[in-house]
């Protein structure tokens, strides 16, 4: 099958040494990408914006035409001017919420949504979307109801407060979150990686525990799988594609105490065809995947296409990564789908 080529809105491509593998791999496939500001430190002004684009760009394969799409780190300092320098800088595209620890390297997140208040005013005049981790960090909420206790407590209030603000709530995993998306306003959308649509929590601890399933939001139980697969192949706009690409070393992953994040860049459009497919619903994977997200954030449909198709593709058992490697989601296994290359 042919479709216009496809963005990426939710991607971490790291920085350093690193950028090396994770901009190829996601240039092969994706014209644009919605790149996460959680590096160490965080990105969080449009000048580190701009010199981390530069980093980026310096390793897009020649011919590619990927465009790294920049996004700011929203801290509790986050003022007003700030967000006004990213827009009028024209390298970012979003402001990213994470919640004080609620994953990767976010401890430098916002403590209490008052905090960004005067951001998120700004980010309105602007027409900037807000991009939410979608999970409260109390540690008396069970991991599994962190995204639902986070949109009763904290995402329905904001939303109710700034009606005109465009959100996209990210990765989501639940039942609940595609329900609040769908019963939400037009300027309510969510991104859906792979993982969540593929996979359940047995698939990560039933038969011994697998680490490099394990991301986060968690994955939930079978009936939320269901719930994600039937809002992605609706062809409601709300739902668009956001791999959550999020390499970490073999070594952290398969630890004590592993990190959190699964590397999809390699064979994620071929993924998403394959739960497509078993849905009977090829027809819809292109809005998915190459026009909803764009719409949302008002940019330009992309005009190439890529060619797919269902042939059987080996997954390496490990991909180079800086001076270590990165275990790709798939590992040792058959992508059911194949991206012809170049189209
Ligand atoms: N999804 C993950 O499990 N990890 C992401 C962070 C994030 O998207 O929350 C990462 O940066 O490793
Ligand atoms: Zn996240
Ligand atoms: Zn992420």
């Amino acid at each position: 099958m042919t479709l216009t080529r496809p963005d990426d809105f939710h991607l971490h491509l790291r920085d350093g040494a690193v950028l090396a593998a994770t901009v190829p791999a996601t240039a092969r496939t994706f014209s644009r990408a919605i790149v996460m500001p959680n590096l160490k430190p965080p990105v969080t002004t449009a000048a580190q914006a701009a010199s981390y684009k530069e980093r980026i760009m310096a390793h897009c394969p020649a011919g590619s035409g990927f465009t790294p799409l920049m996004t700011l780190y929203l801290t509790d300092k986050t003022s007003p001017d700030t967000v006004r320098e990213a827009w009028a800088g024209g390298d970012v595209y979003a402001l990213k919420l994470y919640p004080a620890g609620a994953t990767t390297n976010s401890d430098d997140g916002v403590t209490t949504l008052e905090k960004i208040y005067p951001a998120l005013e700004t980010m309105i005049e602007c027409n900037l979307p807000l991009l939410v981790h979608g999970e409260v960090t109390d540690s008396d909420i069970d991991i599994f109801d962190r995204e639902k206790v986070f949109i009763d407590r904290h995402l329905q209030p904001l939303i109710q407060r700034y009606p005109e603000l465009k959100v996209v709530m990210e990765h989501i995993t639940t039942a609940d979150a595609s329900a609040f998306v769908s019963e939400s306003g037009a300027n309510v959308a969510a991104t859906i990686t792979p993982q969540h649509l593929l996979y359940n929590r047995n698939h990560m601890l039933v038969g011994g525990i697998k680490p490099h399933y394990y991301c986060l939001p968690i994955l939930k139980r079978n009936i939320h799988q269901a719930a994600l697969i039937k809002a992605a192949t609706s062809g409601s706009s709300k739902f668009f594609l956001g791999t959550d690409s999020a390499p970490h070393t073999k070594e952290t992953k398969e630890s004590a105490c592993g990190c959190a994040g699964c590397y999809s860049a390699f064979g994620a459009l071929e993924l998403y065809a394959e739960v497509f497919d078993q849905a009977g619903a090829l027809d819809r994977l292109e809005g998915f995947a190459s026009h909803y997200g764009a719409d949302f954030y008002g940019l330009p449909r992309n005009t190439e296409t890529v060619t797919l198709k269902r042939e059987a593709c080996p997954v390496p058992e490990s991909l180079p990564m800086g001076d270590s490697k990165v275990i790709p989601l798939r590992a040792g296994e058959d992508l059911q789908w194949t991206l012809c290359t170049p189209n």
